[in-house]
């Protein structure tokens, strides 16, 4: 499969092209193919040499034309990198959004890249790959699918949420709705409450990386974001809550109950000790999936 998808946005006044198309075709033909998987955080959370290339990939082209731009990326963290999200030109990075799909070839998977400065996110981009469906927003300027403008005007409620590292995100909540939903990405979940297709997403424990670029697409297409109390969303604290109005996010708000989470940008210190007994424990779990 080849596609090319081309994205032009500016960024601080200059014009940038982004080609997603590259990274995106290594995910695409790998997609098929036998993976070597290895375990993060817990036996949920998998990595294969594909999250890795597809990171590098993007930060080095990224790197080469923005020197002095800083990046959060999913596995560079996951390699002991701190998450530190400062006014800096910012680069938050989920280089496969989706890898437990991936590895089993569900297919959703999504690049998800969002881009912040001042700590307030500029643009977001979720491109749901085996889709083919690239959505953006760009802040004060729309959310859009392959082009076309999104807008939410739904009524009657499809609640998204993932049952994932932190399973017990969907045990802490009733849900008084038609239906529950979860497709094994975040941001392709919470895209869908941008287009309308599911009314509401909420989520406890995903990390920034997850929901940086989705986050700006929900807003812009005029849905809500915010914490699972209800309260301002923080992009850190790993709880959201997406919804196309304020009521239908304020009523999940109300029977959500969140666990705790240490959040992404706790202290860096703890957080590569904490990495460094987890790949510890990880590495000798390292298994290869065999064709089925
Ligand atoms: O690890 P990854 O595939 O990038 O991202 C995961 C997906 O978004 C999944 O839907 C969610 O349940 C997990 O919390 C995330 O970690
Ligand atoms: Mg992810
Ligand atoms: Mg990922």
């Amino acid at each position: 499969m080849s596609r090319r998808r081309l994205y032009r946005l500016s960024v601080t006044s200059q014009t940038h092209t982004l080609f997603v198309a590259h990274e995106t075709s290594v995910i695409l033909s790998a997609f098929q193919q036998q993976k070597e998987v290895r375990l993060k955080s817990s036996p949920a959370d998998l990595v294969t040499e594909t999250d890795q290339q597809v990171e590098k990939m993007l930060i080095s082209a990224i790197r080469r034309k923005y020197p002095q731009h800083r990046f959060i990326g999913e596995e560079s963290v996951a390699a002991g990198e701190a998450v530190e999200l400062t006014d800096s030109p910012t680069w938050i990075i989920d280089p496969i959004d989706g890898t437990v799909n991936f590895v089993h070839r569900f297919p959703f998977v999504a690049v998800s890249i969002a881009f912040t400065v001042n700590k307030q996110t500029e643009f977001g981009i979720v491109y749901s790959c085996v889709e083919d469906k690239l959505f953006h927003a760009q802040r004060g300027r729309g959310a859009y699918l392959n082009g076309k403008p999104l807008c939410s005007d739904i009524h009657r409620c499809v609640v998204v949420t993932e049952i994932g590292a932190e399973s017990r995100s969907i045990t802490c909540c009733v849900l008084l709705c038609y239906s529950v939903r979860a497709l094994g990405t975040a941001a392709v979940d919470m895209c869908q409450v941008a287009t309308g297709g599911a009314d509401a997403y909420y989520h406890i424990g995903m990390h920034c990386w997850d929901i940086a670029a989705s986050t700006i697409i929900v807003l812009e297409a005029g849905g809500v974001v915010m914490d699972t109390d209800g309260s301002e969303f923080d992009m850190m604290s790993r709880k959201v809550i997406a919804a196309s109005s304020s009521a239908v996010a304020n009523g999940i708000a109300q029977v959500v109950q969140a666990f705790p989470c240490r959040r992404d940008n706790e202290a860096a210190s703890k957080r590569k000790c904490d990495t460094q007994s987890e790949r510890a424990v990880a590495q000798p779990t390292a298994c290869v999936l065999h064709e089925l």
